[in-house]
């Protein structure tokens, strides 16, 4: 992220963290992880599974504490002030807990004590859009169902903030698509949503900031437009196997090396990249291209990635340091 981009974000961000660490008996989930995420938009988490994005979810909840680092959510403590933050947000987990022997008419009505007025209308509302049935007990409603009672519940009081892990899995391809919808939504009448995903397909389509974590570590903070047109995909030939070629100038994400062909995905490529591959340097057929969402996902997030595949020994000692 560019400093006028991250200054833009912090501005107006709803919630921030700052240098967090955690860490799991020797997992370290999260490693000096600092996020701003400005208001109005719809913010897309992603990472490989184990990444950390349930854990990053749960301290801003409240539902686990950064061993180090500070976390806050519209301006309120994580820490200290996580039961105001859960009243304020809309929260909904990789697996929410609900009352079973409840009906979905029920839970609302339970929940409705705790939000302001209006709540209910509109939870009957969302129950109504989403077709789920009003007589059966929440433990006899499928995996879908249940989904959309705990998204009705998490926005029946409008929140300003919506946190979602893994929103759309166990949702049919229409639900998909209004609940998707829906989020845009949010977000153009200046609600702020933060979802957590692998479906980066969807991501593509509803995101307006993509955060990659990898390993814990934040890897790319940046608005879905820029990332699109500020990485791009090189490939070269080369020549023989193991012949040592130059690594083009930008920041270089990672290196893949598939027989005689190298891909390179580079953030911020100068325009006179080819010039750093002079016909000495051993190869050919060097193309540029637009990155993909997941392109920059597998480069980042694919440990395989950021090793060469090789074909023999000789280029096993080719020098990776350019690399991070
Ligand atoms: N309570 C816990 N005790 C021990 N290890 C944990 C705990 N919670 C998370 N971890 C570990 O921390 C790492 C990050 O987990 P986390 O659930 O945050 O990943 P994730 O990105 O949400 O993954 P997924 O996409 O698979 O849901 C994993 O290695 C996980 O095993």
């Amino acid at each position: 992220m560019n400093m006028a981009t991250q200054n833009m974000a912090a501005r107006n961000s709803v919630l921030s963290l700052k240098s967090v660490y955690k860490r799991f008996q020797q997992t370290v989930a999260l490693h000096d992880v600092s996020l701003d995420v400005p208001s109005g938009v719809v913010f897309a988490l992603l990472g490989e599974n184990g990444a950390g994005k349930s854990t990053l979810i749960k301290i801003l909840t409240g539902y686990e504490s950064a061993d180090y680092g500070h976390a806050s959510v519209l301006g309120r403590d994580c820490d200290f002030e996580s039961m105001e933050i859960r009243r304020k947000i809309g929260y909904v987990s990789d697996a929410p807990a609900l009352y079973e022997w409840m009906t979905p008419p029920e839970i609302g009505w339970f929940t409705s004590a705790f939000y302001p007025k209006g709540f209910l209308t509109r939870y009957q509302q969302l129950l109504a859009e989403f077709n789920v049935p009003a007589e059966t007990k929440i433990k006899n409603l499928s995996k879908g169902q249940r989904a959309k009672v705990a998204l009705a519940l998490a926005i029946g009081h409008d929140p300003e903030l919506l946190i979602l892990d893994e929103p759309t899995s166990g949702l049919d391809p229409m639900v998909r698509r209004q609940f998707l919808e829906s989020m845009v939504d949010r977000a153009a009448v200046g609600r702020t949503v933060l979802l957590s995903s692998h479906q980066i397909s969807e991501v593509e389509r509803v995101a307006d900031w993509v955060a990659i974590l990898h390993h814990g570590q934040l890897k790319v903070v940046a608005p879905l437009e820029e990332l699109k047109t500020e990485v791009q995909m090189v490939t070269a030939t080369v020549d023989s196997l193991g012949s040592v070629v130059p690594v083009p100038r930008g920041e270089v994400l990672t290196e893949v090396h598939t027989g005689r062909q190298i891909r390179w995905i580079v953030k911020n490529l100068p325009d006179d990249w080819r010039d750093d591959f002079p016909p000495s340097a051993g190869a050919t057929k060097l193309s540029a291209q637009r990155a993909t969402l997941e392109e920059i996902f597998i480069a980042i997030c694919d440990d395989r990635a950021t090793r060469p595949v090789v074909e023999d020994d000789a280029a096993l000692s080719r020098p990776l340091e350019a690399l991070s």
